[in-house]
């Protein structure tokens, strides 16, 4: 049996990936107020905002207002998308921690998301690269559809190996693979998961998975087992991407808290306080959230 990870990071993405396909607008307060139930359930990284084009993205155009609404716990990470300097300026301004420079393994995605070849898309975050660093904010790197992608189907991993050699040259600090539409399967995430460690450290690439084909908890175990350590979640299972149709939500935090649980893995995250979260925000949303562990442990309270 291979030897598991003894702890684990697990970024909080609900705020931001979560949130950005609602259709109806959620307010800045309830946003706030999601964000900071999460830093007191004890996450060390929350992707609370996006500095994206409001016309592209209507949901994340609250995000100055919410990054300064927030009670900030001490030593936590607070994340914004920023896809070019405009991007840029207004997280800086707004005290991000860290920006996400998003890019894809895949010229279809990076078309359809950023309006941009892939090629491009590097030419244009090294600007942003380059001003995080100046500024001593952190950098991550963000590789959509790394295991499959909904306009041109299967994407290599020479594809996205290219694509983690060249954020690793911008100086990410960390680097995502994002199942985008959800369709790996274990092997597979194992495979993409050790090219990318041929191109950067292994303790700094994390996975960022969808649920879509009810995979995603299969994949953080394969991962795990070859030695990743940080997984993004959203509690209550919030989420898709806006420009891959169907995608669904991503992981549901609290059944990946669940399962690190079972595993003995610490995680330094309360789990009662994340399903208390999801709770807020479902009953915001006006739906029954997603995540199963979520759902079981509210039942069991009720009796
Ligand atoms: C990248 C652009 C801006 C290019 O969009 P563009 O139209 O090519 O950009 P442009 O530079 O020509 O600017 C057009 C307009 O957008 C404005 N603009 C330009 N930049 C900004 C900015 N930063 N903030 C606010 N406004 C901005 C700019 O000011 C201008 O406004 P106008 O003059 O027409 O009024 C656009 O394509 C965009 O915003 N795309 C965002 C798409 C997005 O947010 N997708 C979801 C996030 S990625 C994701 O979810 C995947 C991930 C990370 O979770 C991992 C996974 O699961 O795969």
């Amino acid at each position: 049996m291979s030897t598991l990870p003894q702890q684990v990071k697990i970024v909080e993405v609900g705020p931001r990936d979560g949130l950005q396909n609602e259709k109806e607008s959620v307010s800045a307060a309830v946003k706030i107020e999601l964000v900071d139930r999460l830093s007191r359930a004890g996450f060390a990284n929350i992707e609370a905002a996006s500095f994206v084009s409001p016309k592209w993205v209507p949901q994340m155009a609250t995000s100055t207002e919410v990054m300064a609404g927030i009670t900030r716990r001490a030593g936590a990470i607070y994340s914004a998308l920023t896809p070019n300097m405009q991007g840029f300026d207004a997280a800086l301004a707004a005290r991000a921690d860290e920006v996400v420079i998003f890019g894809s393994a895949s010229e279809a995605f990076s078309q359809k998301n950023i309006n941009c070849s892939i090629a491009e898309s590097i030419a244009r975050f090294e600007s942003v690269a380059k001003a995080a660093k100046e500024h001593g904010l952190r950098l991550r790197g963000s590789i959509s559809c790394a295991f499959g992608c909904p306009y041109q189907g299967e994407v290599s991993l020479d594809a996205v190996a290219d694509v983690v050699g060249r954020m690793r040259e911008l100086g990410c600090d960390e680097i995502d693979i994002a199942d985008t539409i959800g369709v790996s399967t274990a092997r597979k995430t194992q495979a993409v998961m050790l090219r990318a460690a041929q191109e950067f450290h292994l303790d700094r690439i994390s996975g960022h998975f969808h649920d879509t084909y009810g995979q995603a908890l299969a994949n953080i175990y394969a991962s795990l087992e070859v030695g990743v350590s940080i997984f993004h979640s959203s509690v209550s299972g919030l989420g898709g991407c806006p420009y891959a149709k169907g995608a669904t939500g991503n992981v549901a935090t609290e059944d990946v808290l669940y399962l690190m649980q079972g595993l003995g893995i610490e995680t330094g995250i309360d789990l009662d306080m994340v399903v208390d979260a999801g709770q807020f925000i479902s009953q915001h949303l006006g739906r029954k959230g997603s995540s199963r562990a979520g759902n079981a442990i509210a039942a069991k309270r009720a009796g």
